[in-house]
């Protein structure tokens, strides 16, 4: 059941702002898991594909720039997929072009015309887009010098990467009129608003997934207003390590646990004792056992095992805090949920949350695709973002560079 409507607090344009029938050049985040080099769906396209849709209702010619993984990794791939995702959402063509500001992507935004979509090539495959640096630094990179005389004005609808200083998100607002597009705009007024928020009653974090690094700052940096923090996924197997159990250790060629662990142990292990009477940690794992689904208390962890979920004495502890929550966020799942065996803790804390009335907000990316994986119903919560390191700084009250170059594009009019 959803509760509460936060009140918009945005400063930039939007695509309100706009008149009919321009060219327009417009960010999103596709960012997407990627299975056996197939691009998977997740919320963002659905989301996206309505901002576009509007957008081609009012007779605009809309190129596309996103990004997919970063180089290097194996979801570092070409758009092309997305593109054809993007249609079904649509239910209308969207074109590819494998290129990004070069002469066939040139070409292809010469030839387009109102009404029409042209999705252009990964942004990350341009040199200049990625390394992090002042947006007037980014705007005189020959990326946003070629592409932004080809256009009539900006949107930027990519909340979720706008935590980002890269090429494509914070060089155009500098040289061309801005504005933000809907997913824009609905994540950053219900983001916002939330640090505005005062509660009656007990205010739960659920914390997980796989990027600790994210998530470690949060819990010192929200302290006055979260009450409690459950942990799970690889964040809570790294805190249930620093507690002295053998578990949070790379195994079976995963990549996610030594590196944090190298890099936050004294962070990690600092939280651990300053906020440990409001950290709940997991009391049992769930792991594969040929092939089912098994489970272990936490006393009886084997340090070879590969832990994939929370276990059901854990997760029906979480589903209980939450239900006498007056606010619960969640960003990151406590499982892997992508396999059914090892979606119940993630599912078991989702639907209670969405059985009870308190307010909540759901966050990342991927977490967020649990919601329909699961037949849950997004309107049972307050808000569903799908951003994660977005979502994250919000929380903490930390500027997004992206928002910012969208405001003071605004100012400058
Ligand atoms: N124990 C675990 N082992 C491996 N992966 C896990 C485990 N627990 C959770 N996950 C994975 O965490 C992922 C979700 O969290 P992740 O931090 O990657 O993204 P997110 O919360 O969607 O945010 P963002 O938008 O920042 O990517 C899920 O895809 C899930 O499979
Ligand atoms: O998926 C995300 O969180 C955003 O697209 C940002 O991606 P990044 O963490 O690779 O910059």
């Amino acid at each position: 059941m959803t509760t509460t409507t936060p009140t918009p607090t945005s400063t930039f344009r939007t695509i309100d702002d706009l008149e009919s029938g321009q060219q327009l050049l417009v960010r999103l985040d596709l960012n997407a898991p990627v299975e056996d080099g197939e691009v998977q769906d997740n919320r963002r396209f659905a989301r996206h594909a309505e901002t576009v849709a509007e957008l081609l209702a009012d007779d605009h010619a809309v190129a596309l720039l996103a990004h997919q993984g970063r180089p290097g990794r194996d979801t570092f791939v070409s758009l092309e997929g997305h593109a054809d995702i993007l249609a079904d959402h649509l239910g209308g063509e969207v074109a590819f072009v494998d290129d990004t500001f070069g002469e066939d992507a040139l070409e292809a935004i010469d030839d387009l015309e109102s009404g029409e979509v042209l999705l252009l090539e990964n942004t990350r495959m341009c040199d200049e887009e990625l390394p992090e640096e002042d947006p007037d630094v980014k705007a005189d990179t020959e990326f946003v010098r070629t592409l932004a005389p080809e256009f009539d004005a900006y949107v930027n609808d990519a909340y979720s990467a706008a935590h980002r200083s890269h090429a494509s998100l914070v060089g155009f607002p500098r040289v061309m009129d801005a504005y933000a597009g809907r997913v824009m705009e609905a994540e950053y007024t219900a983001n916002s608003a939330i640090q505005e928020r005062e509660f009656d009653g007990p205010v739960t974090m659920v914390l997980g997934g796989t990027k600790a690094e994210d998530l470690i700052p949060v819990i010192e940096e929200v302290d006055d207003t979260v009450d409690r923090f459950c942990l799970g996924g690889i964040v809570g197997e790294l805190f249930l390590r620093a507690d002295g159990y053998d578990v949070g250790y790379d195994v079976e060629g995963t990549e996610f646990f030594d590196h944090q662990w190298d890099d936050h142990q004294e962070t990690i292990e600092r939280v651990l004792e300053e906020y440990g009477d409001r950290l709940h940690l997991a009391s049992d794992l769930a792991y594969d056992a040929d092939g089912e689904r098994a489970e272990h208390a936490v006393q009886d962890i084997e340090k070879e095992t590969s832990y994939l979920d929370v276990g059901s004495e854990t997760a029906d502890e979480y589903a209980d805090l939450v239900a006498e929550s007056e606010a619960v966020f969640v960003k990151g799942a406590l499982g892997v949920f992508e396999d059914e065996r090892f979606a119940d803790g993630t599912v078991e804390v989702l639907s209670a949350i969405a059985d009870t009335d308190c307010f909540s907000v759901i966050g990342g990316g991927d977490t967020s695709r649990a919601i329909p994986m699961y037949d849950l119903e997004e309107t049972d919560f307050s808000h569903v973002s799908v951003a994660g390191g977005a979502y994250v700084r919000a929380l903490t009250g930390e500027g997004l560079v992206g928002v910012e170059v969208l405001e003071a594009a605004a100012d400058s009019e």
